[in-house]
């Protein structure tokens, strides 16, 4: 439903964008992370056409939009919504009239307007809000609105900028459960750029790592959940920086049904040894489990390495902790 293929954008001499591919599949919801700079936000730009690549083509719903002129560029983007982390709004028009705005824009005849505009509120849950002005309305129903006004031309895209980092923990949960019954319900294909990591274990299929404008990674979280080394499961699963040990200080991944093992239990009992958790992160993500857990083996040389031995066989992921921590992204730019 998206692609990007070798999309290079330059600002002078900053590349925010070098040589970029990535391909969103009908119907997933797709997140794009990486640290401020990163080029996430010109990403998504070029996606909804405000900015033109230098380099590469960008094809949304069927049409290569790196290659329309202006005139048919203004009509392809309409196969995409765009919501925004501020929301947007008209302080001066109703809800109903902010919603109605796109569709006079989009060239809707007024009387089809109204009608239009009401299944979308209808759609987000916002129906008995419809004569209510911005500066009345909560963030979460603010960007209600924002998601209602995108969806109102019908678009197949929907895309996201920063759209929950104004609204807390709560409310946040609540528009990724709309996100996600939007897909489910109309088949909507959902890219979002976000800086929390808490929105791609929540609510995202795959993702993309953006760093100095390149991806550092990128697919479906359940493969690079398994994969060695991953730096996407590091900040979805983070551990912290690790304290310095004359024991072997362990950073275990588990990925899918793993985790669900009693591992450590088993392992201290079979090679008879103690093991320290320092640390430990799990959850669901991308519609499987995953966890990772920090482990001092406490044991001598041979029963250690015995234990790692069983580790590896077992398919849990084994790294050296990093005494700094080894996230690459959005928690060294937190920290
Ligand atoms: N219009 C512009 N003119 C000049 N430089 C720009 C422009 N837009 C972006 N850049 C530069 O391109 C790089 C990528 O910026 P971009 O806004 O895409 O990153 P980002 O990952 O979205 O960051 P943030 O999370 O802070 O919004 C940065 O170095 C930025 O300064």
């Amino acid at each position: 439903m998206i692609t990007l293929e070798s999309v290079t954008k330059r600002f002078g001499t900053t590349t925010a964008l070098d040589a970029v591919s990535l391909h969103v599949e009908r119907g997933e919801i797709y997140g794009v992370v990486g640290t401020s700079g990163a080029g996430k936000s010109t990403l998504i730009r070029t996606v909804n056409a405000l900015e033109r690549p230098d380099a590469g083509t960008v094809t949304v719903a069927g049409h290569r939009i790196t290659e329309l002129d202006d005139a048919a560029l203004r009509r392809s983007r309409r196969h995409a919504g765009m919501v925004f982390q501020h929301f947007n709004l008209l302080a001066g028009r109703t809800v109903r009239g902010n919603v109605e705005l796109a569709l006079e824009i989009a060239g809707t005849e007024r009387r089809r307007r109204t009608a239009r505009a009401e299944e979308v509120l209808d759609l987000v849950g916002l129906t008995d809000r419809a004569t209510h002005y911005p500066s009345q309305l909560s963030g979460g129903q603010k960007q209600r609105v924002g998601i209602a006004r995108a969806l109102a031309t019908q678009p197949e895209v929907l895309l996201l900028d920063e759209a929950t980092s104004a609204l807390d923990p709560e409310t946040t949960r609540s528009i990724l459960a709309l996100l996600r019954r939007l897909r489910d319900e109309l088949g909507l294909t959902v890219m979002l750029i976000t800086h929390e990591m808490d929105v791609v274990r929540t609510v995202c299929d795959s993702a993309t790592l953006l760093q100095h404008g390149r991806v550092v990674e990128q697919g479906r979280l359940a493969d690079l959940v398994a994969a060695p080394g991953s730096p996407l499961t590091h900040d979805l699963f983070p551990l912290g920086p690790a304290t310095a040990s004359e024991h072997p200080v362990l950073d275990l991944t588990f990925p899918g049904p793993i985790g669900a093992q009693p591992v450590i239990t088993q392992l201290a009992r079979r090679h008879d040894i103690d093991i320290a958790i320092s640390a430990a992160s799990a959850g669901a993500v991308g519609g499987t489990r995953a966890g990772r857990i920090r482990v001092e083996l406490l044991g001598d040389g041979e029963r250690n390495a015995a234990v790692l031995a069983d580790l590896r066989a077992r398919g849990v992921i084994v790294e050296d902790a990093e005494p700094r921590g080894t996230g690459t992204t959005t928690q060294e730019a937190r920290a």
